[in-house]
């Protein structure tokens, strides 16, 4: 028998339950005890689902629950701690246990008192997706040893004594080194070994006798996830690694070794080869093209296979027919049905929780989705189907009704749409250009601005006051009119004009409190998307977003933030910017319509936002910013693939831009610093000005802009908005100095940065008070 297979849950819960759970005792509305009992009862419910669903026994996941972050689970369990968050415990006394160490390493902890003030650990992009992970940081002489509360056991029992046999899993060694980083005082030490696989032999036992008290607890097999062998890796050095690592471990326990978001390309001979598993898990999805290569290596190593044919990254329902022709094909080629899992693509990590509370959604549409509860009725009923004795009328029906819905949705009219196909068949060469290089429009631009040196700006949002978030719900409620809401919205856009002018900052941003998120307000405001009531996905720790679904050709109905934006520009002197996100941050945002390339798509999305970039500058906005934060995280995961996506990707930018005059004067912002890989692609983009997050990067990043000959304007983020801290003057002005060995200061920009909408107002007023005082300051020395 094919068995149902399923590589992880959302953890969050059908109301982001965990997510209310974890504030509400960070407000301290709710005690640790609470806290505790709670998540028991989620990952119960979560159990039970898949279990209900049909999930085959021992096929069940455990261990992927976590309060923050998988890996800060990871973290703490290894006790990889840094000191100065065990420092905190010191310091606190009793009152800092290990709960609290591990929030304090996601978030931060502040206690003036006791004079605690640690930042949290670095924060990275788990690779191409939206979730976010703490990165794990390391001592030249790193140790390692097991916390006295070993979670994946502690979850497998918990599962068993409710009745569910789980398997629990695991991040790999080698993927969990490869994604930490040296601490900083160990990179300065020469002694830091150069591979963080030097780390193994540490590491290494403490994974063993991990595995050993799961095997007492009776586990009977465990994942081991590496989605690091998606990635280039240098075989030479990740080889002998693995070997070492996998002939240890699967000596204790059967393993289901997991990758996934992409292919193992060269990785599947070159490193997966002769390592000791027991199953081999592949996304299909994302890479159909190896199954080949999988089947002949499963046969060769006599592992068995785990088929992930359920897209885990999208919502969009399988088509099971040519699912199944593929499991068919497989056990054509001889593998034994006994050896082979139907599985999601990855971890439902990235899916929502379910369409069950999606009320209000077009049925029509709604027909055509699987959200994560969805999708195990996929895996199972995929399973059934391959059973070898006829499936049962009840199997046959579902089987008609996934089949029905595919050709629903392939032939409907909905997702067509023919003016847009009109402007995609005639997309000119001069749609991608602005009409003059950069020195003119900037001399058009100083002309019509007249800004200081140093001119002082923020990036969009400021914070997103819980009244901001309460009038919003009452306006979907009903119980508020939106005539009322719109007046609030007024007057909060004249209090954040009203503070910048008093603070004196030069290039005013109208706070986007009208907005939900980035995404999501747009997707709401064009066609070809709909739009969740409840289809949460986790981003970091307890913070989700509702990525708005992209199902059939984009355009814009009208005007989007013209008449805020507009409204804002009249009630000031100062330059106001429009604030837009970028058709490539739109993409790699939103759930996406699998029937076409992600290009064709994108390009649709650049053209609506081509035509909003062109009607602010009709209501007289001088500075338009298009963000595109993610530009760089939607970079495949393999450098072979990069050309191609930098080109389009950048071709999209260029199409939203350059509907503009000379005079208008582009913005664009990116989440990062670190472009020395794709520096070309960002100068490719033809900005008038960017505003880079910063402020906890090394600064010699900034070198690039340098090497590179960067002319245009540059903004790296001089402060960290993601604590409460204020940054005085002087740490903000010797901040400024450093960026000037770098960057030419007739280019510098002063701003925070990005996502003051997640800060207080009094932080923020405090801090951006400061920053206007460092601008002001720097002109006095620059014409002294
Ligand atoms: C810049 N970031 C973003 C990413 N992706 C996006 N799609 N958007 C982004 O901004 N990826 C990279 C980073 C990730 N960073 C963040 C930062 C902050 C959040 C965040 O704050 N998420 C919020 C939800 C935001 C939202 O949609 N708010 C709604 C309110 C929804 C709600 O919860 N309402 C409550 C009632 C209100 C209340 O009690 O406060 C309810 O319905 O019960 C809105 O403003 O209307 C979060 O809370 O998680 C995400 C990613
Ligand atoms: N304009 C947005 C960009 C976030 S990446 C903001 O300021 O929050
Ligand atoms: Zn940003």
């Amino acid at each position: 028998m094919v068995r149902a297979l399923n590589l992880g849950f959302p953890r969050m819960g059908a109301n982001r339950d965990l997510k209310k759970l974890v504030e509400a005792h960070w407000a301290g509305k709710i005690d640790e005890q609470a806290l505790i009992d709670g998540a028991a009862k989620i990952r119960a419910a979560h159990w039970k689902i898949q279990a209900d669903a049909g999930i085959a026994a021992g096929q069940i996941p455990s261990n992927d629950f976590a309060f923050y972050d998988q890996m800060l689970d990871h973290i703490a369990l290894f006790q990889v701690t840094p000191a100065r968050y065990r420092d905190v415990a010191a310091k606190a006394g009793a009152s800092v246990n290990e709960l609290k160490t591990y929030f304090a390493m996601g978030r931060g902890h502040q206690n003036k008192d006791l004079g605690i003030d640690v930042p949290a650990l670095e924060m990275k992009k788990w690779f191409d997706t939206n979730y976010h992970y703490m990165v794990p940081e390391f001592e030249a002489n790193q140790t390692f040893s097991l916390a006295s509360f070993v979670k994946p056991v502690a979850e497998f029992k918990e599962a068993k004594a409710l009745g569910i046999t789980t398997r629990p899993v695991i991040v790999g060694p080698i993927t969990f080194l490869h994604l930490g980083k040296w601490a900083r005082a160990a990179n300065k030490e020469s002694a830091a070994p150069a591979s963080r696989l030097a780390l193994l032999d540490a590491l290494l036992p403490v994974y063993e006798s991990l595995l050993q008290q799961l095997k007492e607890a009776g586990a009977e097999s465990v994942q081991i996830d590496e989605p690091i062998l998606t990635l280039d890796l240098p075989t030479e050095e990740y080889k002998p690694a693995y070997d070492r690592v996998y002939s240890r471990l699967g000596g204790i326990l059967p393993i289901l070794l997991a990758s996934y978001f992409g292919r193992y390309g060269e990785n599947l001979d070159r490193i997966v080869k002769g390592l000791k598993i027991q199953t081999l898990h592949a996304d299909l999805v994302r890479a159909p093209e190896e199954l080949d290569a999988l089947v002949a290596f499963a046969k060769d190593a006599h592992v068995g296979l785990s088929l992930g044919l359920i897209d885990g990254r999208n919502i969009w329902k399988a088509d099971l027919a040519a699912a199944k022709a593929t499991v068919e094909k497989v056990l054509g080629q001889g593998l034994p049905a006994d050896q082979l899992f139907v599985s999601p693509s990855c971890s439902l990590l990235h899916s929502p929780h379910s369409l069950a509370a999606e009320e209000k959604m077009n049925p029509v549409i709604k027909n055509w989705l699987a959200f994560a509860v969805e999708k195990l009725d996929e895996v199972v009923l995929l399973a059934k189907s391959l059973a070898p004795d006829t499936p049962s009328p009840e199997v046959q029906a579902a089987l008609a009704q996934n089949r029905a819905a595919n050709q629903d949705r392939a032939a409907s009219k909905l997702i067509r749409n023919d003016q847009v196909q009109a402007r995609m068949a005639d997309l000119k060469d001069d749609l991608f250009n602005r009409a003059a290089p950069y020195p003119v429009r900037a001399k058009e631009q100083a002309d019509k601005l007249k800004l200081p040196l140093f001119p002082t700006t923020t990036i969009g949002s400021l914070p997103q006051t819980k009244e901001i978030r309460m009038s919003r719900l009452k306006l979907k409620k009903g119980e508020m009119t939106e005539q009322a809401y719109d007046e609030f919205i007024g007057q909060e856009i004249l209090g954040c004009i009203k503070k910048q002018e008093e603070w004196g900052l030069d290039v005013l941003v109208h706070g986007e409190c009208e907005r939900n998120d980035m995404v999501e307000y747009f997707g709401e405001r064009l066609d070809g998307y709909v739009f969740s009531q409840n289809g949460w996905v986790q981003s970091y720790g307890s913070r989700c977003v509702k990525p708005p679904i992209i199902f059939g050709d984009v355009s814009r109905p009208k005007a989007m933030t013209v008449r805020w934006s507009k409204y804002a520009a009249e009630r000031t002197e100062k330059p106001m910017k429009g604030m837009l996100t970028g058709p490539v941050t739109m993409l790699q945002w939103s759930f996406v319509r699998n029937d076409q390339p992600r290009k064709l798509t994108t390009y649709q999305l650049a053209l609506a936002i081509r035509d909003e970039v062109v009607d602010l500058e009709t209501a007289g906005i001088a500075c338009i910013q298009i963000d595109e934060p993610a530009i760089r995280e939607g970079l495949p995961l393999r450098r072979s693939d990069w050309a191609t996506y930098l080109e389009w990707a950048s071709a999209a930018f260029r199409l939203s831009a350059a509907g503009v005059q000379n005079a208008t004067q582009i913005h664009s912002h990116f989440c990062y610093s670190d472009f020395n890989d794709i520096f070309p692609t960002i100068q490719s983009l033809d900005a008038d000005v960017i505003t880079i997050e910063n402020s906890r990067s090394d600064l010699k990043l900034l070198k690039a802009f340098e090497q590179y000959g960067y002319q245009a304007g540059i903004g790296p983020g001089i402060y960290d908005i993601h604590s409460p801290r204020v940054p005085s003057v002087e740490e903000m002005k010797e901040r400024v100095d450093a960026m000037l060995v770098f960057l030419k200061k007739e280019l510098l920009w002063l701003n925070p940065d990005c996502g003051l909408k997640t800060r207080g107002w009094a932080e923020t007023e405090a801090a951006l008070k400061n920053l206007c005082t460092v601008a002001r300051q720097c002109r006095e020395a620059a014409t002294a």
